[in-house]
């Protein structure tokens, strides 16, 4: 199989991952380009995974040495890259959220049904994690009955000095919002930020924790507490709650040690090693169907529907009651 030749925008934490596995664990692509506003960083990539280096992510997104993009820059780069992606007509794996507002992210929407193309795939990771997967099945096989509810925990044991409020949302609870419509195959009714007693421990100006209160149109129920910083680790946890039973998503395996009369199992504290698994697994199935021209990952119609359930949240914490997630009317494209 010819290689796919990978540009890569932003080489921070997740950036450098990225580079690190399509070099060595996914098989079909090679990383041939790298960019990042801070230019040593991505010149050190560049060396390391022989690639070319770029100033400019837009020269990077023209060269012909440049099949496909993964953008990995910071939140507020997402939508004008892809943009930039879908106008050079390549396929491009954006990592979450696909955009700060719906707004932006109908422009992509728009953009890419001109392209009459799907181009666009965004890194909701979770999706390809074995623990969601197996629970996604058990809901599509009936053995819970009809969901009722998920609650959900997002919580962070640390995040940068400048974290704002509303990243809250738009940075850490967007995985809970796509992975929570992707489990119920549903779509948001109504969203509620309720506050909550704040961490007086919190590292930064920005409310800590949140708590958000969604309805789906089917009736159901979606919890999600945000502790942004300052948790007592980097934990996860979703549970299913149906009519015949619950399921929760399983904890990392990891070595169970009983002494000094009690027992002891140690948490991650950060991100990068909870979902793994699921990130090789992504890269290697965006690439695949980047060579069989069929990108089937989650669509910039999910990265919509998530900013637009974000900006009901974000909403509704200022008006301090439940407010309607509106989206356009779902084109026959994104069907
Ligand atoms: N799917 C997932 O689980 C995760 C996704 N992310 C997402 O990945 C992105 C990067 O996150 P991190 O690596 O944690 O952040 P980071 O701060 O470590 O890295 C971001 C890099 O992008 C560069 N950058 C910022 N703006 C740029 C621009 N306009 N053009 C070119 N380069 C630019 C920065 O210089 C930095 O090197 C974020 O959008 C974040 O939301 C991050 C962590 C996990
Ligand atoms: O996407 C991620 C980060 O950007 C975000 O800042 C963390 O809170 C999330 O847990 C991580 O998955």
């Amino acid at each position: 199989m010819k290689e796919l030749k990978v540009g890569v925008i932003g080489c921070g934490a997740i950036g450098k991952a990225h580079v690190q596995r399509l070099s060595n664990e996914v098989a079909g692509a090679k990383v041939t380009a790298v960019s990042d506003y801070v230019q040593d960083t991505a010149r050190e990539v560049a060396e390391e995974y022989d690639a070319q280096f770029f100033a400019s992510a837009k020269d990077l997104i023209a060269c012909d040495e440049v099949d496909a993009i993964l953008i990995a820059s910071s939140d507020p780069s997402h939508a004008e890259y892809t943009l930039e992606c879908i106008r050079n007509r390549k396929p491009v794996l954006c990592e979450k959220p696909l955009a700060l507002t719906a707004s932006d992210c109908e422009k992509i929407l728009h953009e890419e049904m001109m392209a009459e193309r799907h181009l666009v795939q965004v890194g909701f990771m979770r999706r390809y994690d074995s623990g969601y997967v197996e629970m996604k099945k058990a809901i599509e096989n009936g053995r819970l009955g009809t969901p009722l509810m998920i609650n959900c925990a997002h919580r962070n044991f640390y995040q940068p000095e400048n974290f704002k409020t509303d990243m809250a949302i738009t940075n850490v609870a967007i995985h809970e919002l796509d992975i929570s419509r992707w489990l119920l195959s549903d779509e948001y009714e109504d969203a509620q930020v309720l506050k909550v007693r704040q961490n007086t421990k919190t590292n930064s100006d920005h409310l800590n924790p949140q708590l958000c209160i969604l309805q789906t149109k089917a009736g159901a129920r979606v919890i999600i507490e945000v502790q942004t910083t300052n948790a007592y680790a980097y934990d996860i946890q979703c549970q299913v709650v149906g009519e015949l039973g619950v399921i929760n998503l399983p904890d990392p395996s990891r070595a169970y040690m009983r002494t000094e009369a009690h027992t002891e199992t140690p948490l991650m504290t950060d991100w990068s090693e909870r979902f793994i698994d699921a990130y090789t697994v992504e890269l290697q199935e965006w690439v695949k169907g980047v060579h069989k021209n069929c990108v089937e990952g989650p669509s910039a119609w999910d990265g919509y529907a998530a900013c637009v359930t974000a900006d009901a949240l974000i909403t509704s914490r200022k008006t301090g009651k439940p407010e309607k997630v509106l989206t356009i009317e779902k084109p026959e494209f994104y069907k």
